[in-house]
């Protein structure tokens, strides 16, 4: 398979102790989860990453254990779900954490160690197929949650016992839309109200972010307190905005590049994960 440059880099970039975040945005419809889910015929960036994951493993084997493993959530009508977790769900409760380097987790969530590119594959579309989605006159199978998986990536240094640890977040987010051209009534219509809700926090945060305001609100939604280590924090982030190139849908358009023109505005100092072999020991026993 090949990757993309840009892919390729971020990928390593996770390898040497960066959180890495690839997130698709934009109007319902116009190819998000097309561009990170993609099908069997056009595989999107989740496979790609997946395969770029551990064809590096396998490069770095002789200096390198590595350890991966995977969480995957949907936020559905602003509620948590864990999509490797439905048997036993009523039984845990799912609580957004950060840690001392800012990094976020989700508490109570599943993380399942995965062994290679198929396996991770494998978990991965048997998350997905109980993700919340529905058919509107926008889109058949139009996502009704916002999706987030995390990768973790453990280094441990064969000769040194140094940890590295990144992450690679894959966000597909829910698209937003117009009430009147979507038909959403019902059930529908509370998950898009609530899609547009969390969306306009995160366009709150990165309207903060690019023009450097001393405070950034990101408890003012869960996914911006999930999305709060890819955006801000200490991440490399590629974002992907889809549009449409229908004259119908001109305003969400010109909405969606405004949107991306802010993003393209914040930079990020991002920062190595990265511990001694002493202070990787004490954790563990922690
Ligand atoms: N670049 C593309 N090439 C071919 N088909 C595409 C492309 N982008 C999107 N599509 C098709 O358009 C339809 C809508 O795309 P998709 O479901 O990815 O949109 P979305 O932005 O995720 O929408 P929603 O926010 O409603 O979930 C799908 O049938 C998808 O296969």
């Amino acid at each position: 398979m090949r990757f993309g440059w840009g892919l390729q880099t971020l990928v390593q970039s996770a390898f040497d102790g960066y959180n890495v975040c690839i997130c698709a945005y934009g109007q319902t419809g116009s190819g998000k989860t097309h561009t990170i889910i993609g099908d069997d015929v056009h595989p999107g960036l989740a496979t790609r990453t997946f395969q770029r994951i551990f064809q590096l493993a396998n490069d770095h084997q002789a200096q390198f254990d590595v350890q991966v493993s995977c969480s995957m959530l949907e936020l559905y009508n602003d509620k948590l779900i864990d999509l490797l977790r439905l048997s036993d769900q009523a039984e845990v409760k799912l609580e957004i954490k950060k840690d001392k380097r800012g990094i976020v987790w989700v508490q109570g969530s599943r993380i399942s160690p995965v062994a290679n590119a198929n396996q991770l594959s494998d978990l991965f579309h048997r998350g997905l197929g109980s993700r919340h989605t529905g058919s509107t006159r926008m889109n058949d199978r139009s996502s009704r949650s916002h999706l987030i998986v995390s990768i973790n990536i453990e280094c441990t240094s064969r000769l040194h016992g140094t940890v590295i640890r990144g992450k690679v977040s894959l966000l597909d987010l829910a698209g937003s839309e117009r009430f009147a051209k979507s038909g959403s009534t019902g059930d529908q219509l509370r998950e898009a109200s609530s899609i547009n809700k969390s969306l306009s926090t995160l366009g709150d945060v990165i309207s903060a972010l690019a023009s450097e305001q001393p405070h950034t609100p990101y408890r003012n939604s869960k996914l911006t307190m999930l999305m709060q280590d890819s955006l801000g924090g200490n991440a490399k982030t590629l974002l992907f905005v889809t549009a449409s190139v229908a004259a119908f849908n001109l305003d969400e358009t010109l909405t969606s590049l405004t949107y991306a023109s802010r993003a393209k505005a914040v930079t990020n100092a991002a920062q190595k994960n990265a511990d001694c072999k002493e202070i990787a020991r004490l954790k563990a026993v922690i």
